[in-house]
């Protein structure tokens, strides 16, 4: 059953077509990213879910049940904004309590609530400060609280954890996947950040150009994506590309690039006659000084920066005056400079059609 259903939505401002009739569903009782370059329209498109925004055209169904026309006020949804402000003179079991006063809960169910999501955001020691009190991951903990103290099915975050720091973020991400797990209740999730949407998604909605282009586990849309952009947006350090055409012959079908060729495996769904591609491969399957197992390409190339991010280090090269990135560990990698020979295996490199971007095949094993 779908908790969340767009179909064939525009929404237009003025002279800009943000969304260009595209239609997607969401499963219930997932923890769904979507996931897109900021200003891509994933905010309206949680205001579309709200009813804060109506589509210019198309339908909006939830639960099943077509809720274009419903109000904000009837939809039963959990909101929790970009941006939010807790207010200053509410200790912060007010605040987390606020909403459902408003509707007129009693006490005792207000004090409940309260008590229960105060527990799952780990801050019932902080029940009785003030906001002016608390650090920011606490505010932005206490705001949350707030969001999910609704009574409903379906949640919806809004790039909720940007400003804050990476430890703090991880530690919300942790809080967030156990709380969707305990409520069961669908959770919509948008951000621009892929380490965010890797970390978080179990589902994930690849918003690009209007349009969610492709949809899925995120295991399956990470590591076999089937768009161009998808491949480019959604990965870190950013995916290596090369531009290539394909050639036929009676046997097989050869990509030639300007660094390395290599026999493809096209995807009989994916028709195409078109013969420029664009070759992508991930910077983890770049292999320094290292055979690949399977069949490979290799490509020999200069290291000109070898950024230490820690654990990982980011190795910038040049081949041919093609800039690759490829990324290592830091106790198995040691060379900050000079000659590498890069191994990859075909079968890691994707091929794409470079007109429609979808993704037609990979190297052959
Ligand atoms: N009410 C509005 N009136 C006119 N234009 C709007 C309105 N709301 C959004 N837009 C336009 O839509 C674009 C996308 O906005 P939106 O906030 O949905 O992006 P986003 O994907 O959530 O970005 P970010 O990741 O930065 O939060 C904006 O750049 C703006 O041009």
């Amino acid at each position: 059953m779908n908790s969340v259903e767009f179909k064939n939505i525009s929404k237009v401002y003025g002279k800009q077509t943000l969304l260009k009739e595209t239609s997607f569903a969401v499963e219930a009782g997932t923890f769904t990213v979507i996931f897109g370059a900021p200003g891509c329209g994933k905010s309206v498109i949680l205001r579309l879910l709200t009813g804060l925004e109506k589509p210019t055209s198309g339908e909006v169904f939830l639960r099943g049940e077509n809720a274009t026309s419903l109000s904000a006020g009837d939809r039963n949804i959990g909101y929790i904004p970009q941006s939010f402000a807790l207010y200053p003179h509410y200790k912060v079991r007010d605040n987390i309590g606020y909403p459902l006063k408003l509707i007129g809960a009693p006490k005792s169910e207000i004090d409940d609530v309260v008590a229960r999501t105060a527990e799952l955001l780990r801050i019932t020691r902080l029940l009785d400060k003030y906001p002016n009190q608390l650090s920011g991951g606490e505010k932005q903990r206490v705001a949350i609280a707030r969001g999910i103290a609704k009574k409903t099915d379906i949640f919806i975050f809004d790039d909720p954890l940007t400003g804050l720091d990476f430890k703090l973020r991880e530690q919300l991400f942790d809080d967030l996947r156990s709380m969707q797990e305990t409520l069961k209740a669908t959770f919509i999730y948008t951000t621009s950040d892929p380490l965010e949407a890797l970390m978080l998604a179990e589902k994930i909605h690849v918003l690009d150009d209007g349009k969610v282009i492709e949809a899925g586990n995120i295991e399956t849309v990470y590591h076999q994506p089937q768009h161009l952009r998808t491949a480019l947006l959604l990965g870190f350090p950013k995916i290596n590309t090369f531009d290539g055409t394909l050639e036929k012959d009676s046997k097989s079908i050869i990509c030639k690039t300007k660094l390395f060729s290599f026999p493809v495996d096209l995807n009989q769904s994916e028709k195409s006659d078109n013969d420029q591609v664009v070759v992508a491969v991930r910077p983890q399957y770049l292999k320094l000084n290292e055979k690949p197992s399977g069949k490979s390409i290799f490509i020999n190339a200069n290291i000109t920066l070898a950024e230490d991010l820690g654990g990982e280090m980011v190795i910038h090269m040049d081949a041919d005056g093609v800039y690759l990135l490829g990324v290592e560990r830091h106790d198995s990698f040691s060379q900050q400079e000079g000659a590498v020979e890069i191994g990859v295996a075909n079968q890691n490199l994707m091929v794409f059609d470079a007109k429609t971007s979808r993704r037609i095949g990979q190297g052959a094993n």
